[in-house]
């Protein structure tokens, strides 16, 4: 007889949305957890696989509703994959519950309530909650995540921006003052909610900018360049949408403050602060990522240009935004906060092609 090795019981709160449906895919795979319940605020009592039949005989439960007494019962973390402003009112219950929460939305990544209401133009969460939630950018802040109980998940644009930018920024090779940073996203960043920006027609052959000057991922990246240097950042960042399904990259801009420092010196700066985070492949001077070498992934791939002619370094940098950008990031922050290898169920390469 074989015995089964003690699985920890996970809960997915906005199961039916495209986080909550990758959260599934991801967790179907990982050794030590077992989603217990898939949760839905507008179809309790339905059958998963109905709604996802690429699920039939995956996903047998039916789904349940928001009940974090209920949930308790079933399971011992629970994913919170539901928009901005409903994290916010959902995470207290839970955490009261003594659940352990793992948020993807923005609600908990800043922790100034008036600079959240500036940029998502919602009510804050409680100073209480905020100040409980560690940010989970597992690469540079994964001794905090260790032994949490409640973990933001950073933003998909942040996560891909963030990385590529830290090591120059806190080794002071580049001015934080001078980055620009210009990103692109697939249309399913947008979730699964009908949208008119996300119509076949608005977006197929198409490529537009939006949410200039005013997205509310830009305190956030700005929130954490501003640890690295030690002193407050501002910068330009401007989105776009493209017509692909997943995917983020970002192209970043900024002036080397030694204009003498190479690409192959950057290389090797980034190599040696990202030793042992499997997550992350520096990718070899001279070759530059495309989304499509992350897609379906848990890697965000960095590549470095530093022109002497210009003075200026080109950072490259790509995720996949439901996986590194969301659900595969939460679970590698699940694995931390667990004290696990952070790659446990995360170790499956990407699609291709
Ligand atoms: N898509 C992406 O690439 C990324 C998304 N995120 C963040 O993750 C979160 C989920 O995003 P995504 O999956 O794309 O969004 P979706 O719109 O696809 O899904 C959100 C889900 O939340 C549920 N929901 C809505 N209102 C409530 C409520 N009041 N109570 C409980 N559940 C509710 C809905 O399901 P139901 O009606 O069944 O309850 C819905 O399916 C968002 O905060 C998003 O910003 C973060 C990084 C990347
Ligand atoms: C295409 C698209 O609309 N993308 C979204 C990405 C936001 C997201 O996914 O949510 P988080 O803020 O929780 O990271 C946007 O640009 O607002």
């Amino acid at each position: 007889m074989t015995t089964q090795p003690a699985q920890l019981r996970a809960a997915i709160v906005g199961s039916t949305g495209y986080g909550g449906v990758e959260l599934i895919r991801l967790l179907a795979a990982h050794p030590s957890v077992k989603v217990t319940s898939v949760v839905s605020s507008s179809s309790a009592g339905s059958l998963f696989s109905e709604s996802f039949p690429h699920l039939t005989e995956i996903v047998t439960d039916a789904l349940d509703a928001v009940d974090p007494e209920l949930i308790r019962s079933k399971a011992d973390v629970v994913f919170l994959a539901t928009p901005h402003g409903v994290s916010a009112k959902l995470a207290p219950d839970f955490l009261a519950a003594g659940l352990k929460v793992i948020d993807l939305s923005g609600d908990f990544r800043l922790k100034d309530r008036a600079q959240y209401e500036k940029w998502y133009k919602k009510e804050a969460a409680g100073q209480e909650e905020l100040d409980q939630a560690v940010f989970g950018m597992c690469e540079l802040f994964g001794d905090e995540v260790a032994g949490a109980s409640f973990v933001s998940n950073p933003g998909c644009f942040p996560t891909a921006t963030v990385l590529g930018l830290y090591p120059a920024v806190k080794a002071g090779w580049i001015d934080p003052d001078s980055i620009v940073i210009d990103a692109k996203t697939g249309v399913s960043g947008s979730g699964r909610g009908l949208q008119l920006n996300a119509h076949f027609s608005e977006v197929n052959e198409n490529f537009k900018a939006y949410k200039v000057g005013q997205h509310q991922h830009t305190p956030e990246i700005e929130m954490v360049l501003a640890r690295a240097a030690g002193r407050p950042v501002a910068t330009t960042f401007t989105t776009h949408l493209t017509p692909m399904t997943r995917g983020i990259m970002s192209t970043m801009y900024a002036t080397l403050t030694d204009r003498s420092r190479t690409s192959a010196d950057f290389h090797e700066l980034y190599r040696q602060f990202y030793e042992g985070r499997k997550f992350v492949r520096v990718r070899p001077t001279g070759t530059y990522p495309a989304t499509k070498e992350v897609y379906g992934s848990n890697y965000c791939d960095i590549s470095l240009f530093a022109d002497e002619r210009t003075g200026r370094l080109t950072v490259f940098s790509v995720i996949d935004n439901l996986v590194k950008g969301a659900a595969g990031q939460a679970i590698q922050n699940l694995n931390l906060m667990m004290g696990w290898d952070e790659t446990l169920g995360l170790t499956f390469t990407p699609v291709y092609p």
